[in-house]
């Protein structure tokens, strides 16, 4: 018999909220270690999955579990970290007395040094909460949502105003917590994140889940590749080719769009031996996005004009 690696679950759950429905008898698995993705478009019910997972709120329908209890259950929330897109901290503490205070609550926590080294929170120890920046005060909620070694965090767009090297750090710090084994919910509309670090993507557009699986399964939807290259090799020639959907110029570049890459090639380096500055990309889980997304989005402008 497998093992049942399931840690967090909605069933069939359905939430509204008067006349919206949010969600519609959705099904949602969490697994022990993995990083799970959860994508869609502004609206899609994302925050409520989670909402409902903590037990900031009840399901209308369905049932809703984590590490097989209620979500209100005190023992089930000792496992998590949570860092929410809002949070409603005592404003004139000092860095380090918040994260020793969220500590205290979890029954073995990190250190606060190594807390503090994870979330590269070290020089801002000292300092009062309200006077950090954003992105700054954004590291300082990752860092006690981890600090008492949850086996499930909930990360919901993280890194909202968080700069590159920011953003990169709490990248790696996030690679090192999964890889000690912690699952982690990730929201994020920054595609190139989840794109960075999850196992698992679940897109959810109008309160039910449209498409699950891995980043590569997902961007293998999009059956063409575009290939890339400075060559004297006219469009008009490369639409003749198998594979080609589309060819075009641009200054000394011809870009094309085609389901046969290797054999595109082929026939661009065959009909130009001078031709430089090759570059062939697969479709972006970005592109995978808007595909999977398009009828919903269009949904939702249609429903605003
Ligand atoms: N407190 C609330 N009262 C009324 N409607 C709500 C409330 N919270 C959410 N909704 C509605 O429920 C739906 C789902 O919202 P939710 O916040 O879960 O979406 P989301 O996917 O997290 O969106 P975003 O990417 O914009 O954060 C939306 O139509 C939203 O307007």
């Amino acid at each position: 018999m497998t093992q049942d690696t399931r840690i967090a679950r909605l069933e069939q759950v359905s939430k509204r909220y008067g006349a919206i429905t949010a969600l519609e008898r959705i099904d949602l698995d969490i697994h022990r270690g993995e990083l799970l993705a959860l994508l869609g478009p502004n609206g899609a019910g994302k925050s409520t999955s989670i909402g409902l997972l903590l037990g900031l709120m009840s399901a209308d329908e369905g049932h809703v579990s984590l590490f097989g209890r209620d979500p209100h259950d005190i023992e089930a929330h000792r496992r998590i970290g949570v860092m929410l897109q809002s949070a409603n901290l005592p404003a004139t503490l000092k860095v380090a007395e918040l994260v020793r205070l969220t500590a205290s609550y979890y029954p073995a926590p990190r250190s606060v040094a190594e807390c503090a080294a994870l979330a590269g929170i070290d020089d801002l120890l000292a300092r009062r909460y309200e006077a950090l920046s954003g992105g700054q005060q954004r590291r300082v909620q990752f860092a006690m949502a981890m600090i008492g070694r949850p086996e499930l965090l909930f990360l919901d767009e993280p890194t909202v105003g968080m700069d590159l090297p920011a953003r990169q750090a709490l990248w790696a710090a996030v690679r090192r917590l999964v890889g000690e084994g912690c699952a982690v919910v990730l929201t994020t509309h920054y595609l190139e994140e989840a794109e960075a670090l999850a196992d698992r993507v679940c897109v959810i557009a109008r309160g039910a889940v449209v498409s699950e699986g891995t980043v590569d399964a997902l961007r293998a939807r999009i059956a063409t590749s575009r290939v890339r290259c400075v060559t004297t090799v006219g469009a008009e020639i490369a639409w003749r080719w198998p594979g080609v959907v589309s060819a075009v110029r641009k200054d000394d570049h011809l870009e094309i769009a085609t389901t046969e890459p290797e054999a595109t090639v082929r026939r661009l380096l065959d009909a130009d031996v001078a031709l430089a500055g090759l570059e062939v990309q697969r479709a972006s889980l970005a592109e995978a996005f808007v595909d999977i997304t398009r009828d919903d989005v269009a949904h939702i402008h249609q429903e605003a004009a």
